[in-house]
């Protein structure tokens, strides 16, 4: 099943097109890793699929086959969260932090809302000793992980990450992977289908060790769009394959 449909989309600003006709299809419980140069056009992309970003000019994005345009906003950045480069902490426990998430119009009945939350502190490695730490007092990594229950917790089934272990050091990162590979596959709460991920990283391996398809985006345009083995063994075209050397450097 399609979870995604990118049809056509351009988009710009001040007549500079920034996304030139961009097409591809998302498959419900794949993992796809966004690579590319910085000013690609990632960020831009992403933020598209939520309406977090104004300038599309053409074309269009259906989830589940309805164009995004036609979701009732919040109804839709439920469904296809968002998760920053840094997530915000507000004052307050970890636990508050975590269930602000069910102020955004939930579907769950009460009764179901605790058993998903205690699913959700396993699923996001959220420990007790994380639970009784403020928020705020909390490292880079913990935060992120706070940040990835707060959706889980909203039940989103399409999770839109960008660069969210930019800010970590690599062992807090490789341990924040390794939650994000144990959810890869995982049922999204209430409807039973598998949870999607779209993941802008600058760290490769992350890609390689995570996604089932790599989405390389230069100057707008698609370079390669592939099964993350063939990307890194055998690129398709002359500029993932310079992209890849640069980067082994
Ligand atoms: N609101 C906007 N107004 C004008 N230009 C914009 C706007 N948003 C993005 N751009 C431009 O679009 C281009 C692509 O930006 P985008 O953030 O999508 O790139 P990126 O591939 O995510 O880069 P990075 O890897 O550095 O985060 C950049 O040149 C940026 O300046």
């Amino acid at each position: 099943m399609l979870e995604l449909q990118i049809k056509d989309l351009c988009v710009g600003y001040n007549g500079k097109e920034i996304l030139h006709n961009i097409s591809l299809d998302i498959e419900n419980g794949s993992f796809i890793a966004i690579v590319g140069p910085s000013g690609a056009g990632k960020s831009t992309l992403l933020k598209q699929i939520n309406r977090l970003d104004p300038g599309k000019t053409g074309g269009s994005i259906l989830w589940r086959g309805k164009d995004v345009d036609d979701y009732d906003v919040h109804e839709l950045r439920r469904n296809l969260a968002y998760v920053f480069q840094k997530a915000v902490m507000f004052n307050g426990t970890t636990e508050e932090n975590i269930k602000l998430s069910l102020k955004y119009g939930h579907e769950f009945k009460p009764d179901e809302i605790e058993a998903l939350y205690q699913t959700v502190l396993e699923e996001a490695s959220i420990s007790q000793d994380i639970l009784d730490t403020p928020a705020q007092d909390l490292s880079g990594g913990q935060q992120q992980r706070v940040g990835i229950a707060r959706v889980l917790l909203m039940g989103s089934p399409v999770l839109l990450l960008d660069e969210p272990t930019a800010s970590l050091d690599v062992e807090t990162s490789n341990k924040f992977c390794q939650t994000l590979k144990q959810l890869k596959g995982g049922p999204a709460a209430k409807d039973g289908k598998k949870r999607t991920f779209l993941m802008i990283t600058h760290r490769l391996e992350e890609a390689k060790f995570l996604a089932d398809k790599i989405l390389m985006i230069e100057a707008g345009h698609i370079v390669e769009y592939t099964d993350c083995e063939t990307f890194f063994t055998h690129p398709q075209t002359q500029r993932a394959a310079e992209f890849l050397k640069a980067q082994a450097l």
